[in-house]
């Protein structure tokens, strides 16, 4: 069987296959590691199951995981050797990876550099396949990246204007991120719609704790939201999305704060949480929103405005827009957010029927009003079933398939455009 493993900043999410991947064996999430009130589901068949506990961090999220693999009462994982390979997703790929790879030692050093560029993601990423070497010794292990799938952008639209010795000293361009997700439901959403990928200009909205909004047009991505770190774009749970560096010069000159604190406040202290007060989670935001809660109010309409406008800068850089797709726990499952964001989108011939968008969860993708000219979809994203065709494409290949090395991509089903 085939394990996929997703080291989020505060979750563990995992999902086991069938070595075909026809089908999900087991699957489960470890949520809130780290906080008091951590939690794991778990799903084996159609019995799942929910249990309080809290997870200090992403090792004992690990071992929890392993647990509830091994629990006699499942018998999914009955020896390691069950296992034969293992697939993890990571943050960031710096410069370095343009496509998926094998684990071995360069990459782990690779991986490790990479750390401090995304410092919320990367380093629970690495413990992820730390922990799996150590539970499978043997297993190959396998890391698909985020940022993979935004190397197509071009460069007017990856450089940052600062000195271009700079950048190209120091590897400094917008990445992207959740590029595993966006090429998953940019090819579903082509599916949907029974229309070739390379024919559509689509802007995704992955608006998950972390939000990317990006552009793909004829199935490649060719400009998106968050930018060097996991940062930018529009405000995220905790993050702040994009704001004027001069407040950060401003704060460390001016008002005596230490860079680490600006940049606690910046990655933690922020988004939904920072402006809110309350939460870093959209149902208890924009349910205070609703009972009249001000500053929930504000967090809400920040957020939907900025996504807005981000969709009509898209649709300004590809040209037109055929499709607006919704995906991530905010994009599936929020009608709420999905209707504001869409109200006022008429002039790029975006409308929604409210009651498909009502329903949208239920297995009606399309929200589409009929009059309108551009589709609007609900694709839930599957991050781990892209990384487990990954996995299986590099580690059942010939041996040649070992040396798809850094900065070369597979060769086949397009793992990633270098
Ligand atoms: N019914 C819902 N309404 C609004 N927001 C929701 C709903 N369900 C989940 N969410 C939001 O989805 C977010 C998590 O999305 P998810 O894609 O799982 O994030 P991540 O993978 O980054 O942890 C939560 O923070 C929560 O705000
Ligand atoms: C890159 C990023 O923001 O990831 P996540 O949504 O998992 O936090
Ligand atoms: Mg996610």
């Amino acid at each position: 069987m085939i394990l996929i493993i997703n080291c989020g900043s505060s979750s563990l999410k995992y999902q086991l296959y069938t070595p075909d991947l026809a089908q999900v064996v087991a699957s489960g999430m470890i949520a809130k590691i780290g906080e008091p009130e951590g939690y794991i589901d778990h799903f084996v068949g159609h019995r799942g199951e929910h249990h309080r506990c809290p997870v200090p961090n992403h090792r004992a999220a690990f071992a929890l995981m392993m647990e509830y693999l091994q629990s006699p009462e499942y018998h999914v994982i009955e020896c390691p050797r069950a296992i034969t390979a293992i697939g993890h997703r990571a943050v960031h790929g710096g410069s370095v990876f343009f496509g998926s790879v094998l684990v071995d030692d360069a990459v782990m050093k690779a991986l490790h550099e990479c750390a401090s560029y995304a410092p919320l993601h990367n380093p629970c990423n690495i413990i992820g396949i730390e922990e799996a070497q150590r539970m499978f010794p043997g297993t190959p292990n396998v890391v698909v990246f985020d940022t993979a799938f935004h190397q197509t952008i071009p460069a007017r639209a990856h450089m940052y204007a600062l000195p271009y010795e700079l950048t190209q000293e120091h590897g400094i361009r917008r990445y992207g991120f959740h590029g595993t997700s966006c090429r998953y439901v940019s090819q579903r959403a082509a599916d949907l719609l029974n229309r070739p990928i390379e024919s559509l200009s689509m802007v995704v909205c992955h608006l998950g704790n972390g939000v990317t909004m990006d552009a793909v047009k004829g199935g490649q991505s060719i400009d998106t939201s968050i930018g060097f770190g996991t940062f930018g774009g529009v405000p995220m749970g905790t993050r702040a999305g994009d704001f004027d560096p001069a407040i950060i010069f401003h704060l460390v000159k001016d008002r005596g704060m230490s860079l680490e604190e600006v940049e606690e406040i910046c990655y933690k202290k922020s988004g939904l949480l920072g402006l809110s007060g309350l939460s870093n989670d959209m149902r208890e935001v924009s349910e205070a929103a609703a009972k009249g809660n001000a500053r929930c109010q504000l967090a809400v309409d920040v957020f939907v405005y900025h996504i807005r406008k981000t969709i009509g800068a898209y649709a300004a850089a590809m040209g037109g827009l055929d499709a607006l797709v919704f995906t991530a726990g905010i994009g599936e499952n929020s009608a709420e957010i999905r209707a504001k964001v869409c109200e006022g989108l008429g002039f790029l011939g975006v409308e929604i029927d409210p009651r498909a968008n009502e329903i949208a969860r239920k297995g009606h993708p399309n929200i589409s009003a009929i009059s309108a000219r551009a589709a609007t979809l609900v694709v839930p994203t599957d991050e781990e079933k892209m990384i487990a065709i990954d996995t299986v494409q590099l580690t059942m290949a010939q041996p040649g398939a070992a040396s798809v090395q850094m900065g070369h991509a597979p060769s086949t089903h397009g793992v990633a455009a270098s």
